[in-house]
């Protein structure tokens, strides 16, 4: 059988497990966060309407708001969100609407999570959370300043093999010092070639659609931001050489000559390089006793693997990590939890930042 990307796509991205687990038992009853999502776009039925049929009682998909009415009525028929706006302005401004989730084009990001802060309304905002570091940091800290909760949606973090994999690599004592981390996120034709990743404009490319995942892995595991660039192997996408069609950075850090931080990154990634390479998400931390290989950190919920192996013996565990009763439950589900229940809680149970420390 053979294994195209895009039938890889669909086994593995298209076809989400079936819930299972619901929550509510046993919880006082709040009534659920009332969410509006900005933009009838193609990643909000994964990343928050199917997860909030899991959390009726924590989430309710109450409106979308597109640029043209009749698509977001069309949408919300589609999927049975009860409410629609007219724009992005009436949604955000609408008294009922107690949080946004915004998954729009990385271009707008910054802006319309600005708005949002304006009107003291928490944020669920698409990754990468700005075009650059100057607005990234500009957000946060207006978001800390006026006490808003914007998480950025890195929702691998949320899952609990994510957790796991800190866990062993953070233990000095069995894993060793942490020295190389390799990660990588490859595919050669997923998107049409309209597609928002390949508009300059709109904040496209390789390093900031696909990079900054494993970027973001790549600071949590090491526990440290990279100084600099050392190295970079670029491939510009044919038709618009300002956009990246593939990129290969390895990182330098502080704290020693000798760490290194490599990450691989492509959405035109040549066919050679993709073999090379391998195209499904995977990253390799090395001490110098053991290296672990955790393979599909970014949908961990349909399929993963850690595998720790002692480098001196050359014996090597397999392991997984599912929650007990969400065993079904995707990384979306999980980030939406967090987020609905740091803004019904009024107490954050995470910062923000969480999911971009460095630890
Ligand atoms: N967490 C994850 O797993 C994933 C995250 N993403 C992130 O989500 C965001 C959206 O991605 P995706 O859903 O694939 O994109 P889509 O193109 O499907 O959706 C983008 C939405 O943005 C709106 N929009 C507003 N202005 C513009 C404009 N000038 N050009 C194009 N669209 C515009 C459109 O809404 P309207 O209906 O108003 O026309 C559209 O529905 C990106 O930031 C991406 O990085 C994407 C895929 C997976
Ligand atoms: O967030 C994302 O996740 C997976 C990729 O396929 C996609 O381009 C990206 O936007």
């Amino acid at each position: 059988m053979s294994l195209s990307p895009s039938r890889l796509y669909n086994l593995i991205v298209a076809k989400y497990p079936k819930p299972t687990a619901r929550d509510g038992e046993g919880v006082a009853p709040v009534a659920p966060l009332k969410l509006g999502i900005l933009g009838a776009a193609s990643i909000a039925p994964r990343a928050v309407i199917n997860p909030a049929k899991l959390m009726p009682n924590k989430v309710m998909i109450y409106s979308v708001a597109a640029r043209d009415i009749a698509r977001a009525k069309e949408f919300a028929k589609k999927y049975g969100i009860p409410t629609t706006h007219d724009s992005y302005e009436e949604l955000i401004a609408d008294p009922e609407v107690e949080a946004l989730y915004i998954p729009l084009p990385n271009g707008l990001h910054y802006e319309w999570a600005l708005k949002c802060i304006e009107k003291g309304k928490p944020v669920l905002l698409e990754k990468p959370a700005a075009s650059n570091a100057e607005q990234a940091e500009k957000l946060f800290a207006i978001a800390n300043e006026k006490d808003v909760l914007v998480v950025e949606a890195f929702h691998w973090w949320f899952h609990p093999a994510a957790k796991l994999v800190k866990d062993i690599v953070s233990d000095k004592e069995e894993f060793g010092e942490v020295e190389k981390f390799e990660g990588s996120l490859c595919v050669n034709h997923f998107f049409k070639d309209d597609d928002i990743r390949f508009k300059f404009s709109l904040a496209g490319g390789s390093l900031m659609d696909m990079g900054c995942y494993p970027i973001s892995w790549m600071r949590y595991y090491l526990g440290e931001n990279p100084t600099a660039a050392k190295s970079l192997e670029l491939e510009v996408y044919p038709k618009d050489a300002k956009i990246d069609g593939f990129a290969s950075v390895e990182y330098s850090f502080a704290s020693s000559d000798k760490k290194k931080g490599i990450v691989h990154c492509g959405m035109k990634t040549p066919l050679s390089t993709l073999w090379r390479i391998g195209f499904i998400p995977t990253m390799i931390i090395t001490s110098s006793k053991k290296d672990l290989v955790y393979t599909m950190p970014l949908w961990p919920h349909v399929y993963h693997n850690i595998s720790v192996r002692d480098i001196a013996t050359g014996k090597i565990e397999n392991r997984s990590c599912f929650e007990d009763g969400k065993e079904t439950w995707s990384t979306y589900a999980f980030q939406l939890e967090a987020f609905a229940d740091a803004v019904k809680g009024g107490k954050s149970t995470y910062s923000s930042l969480d999911p971009m420390k460095t630890y």
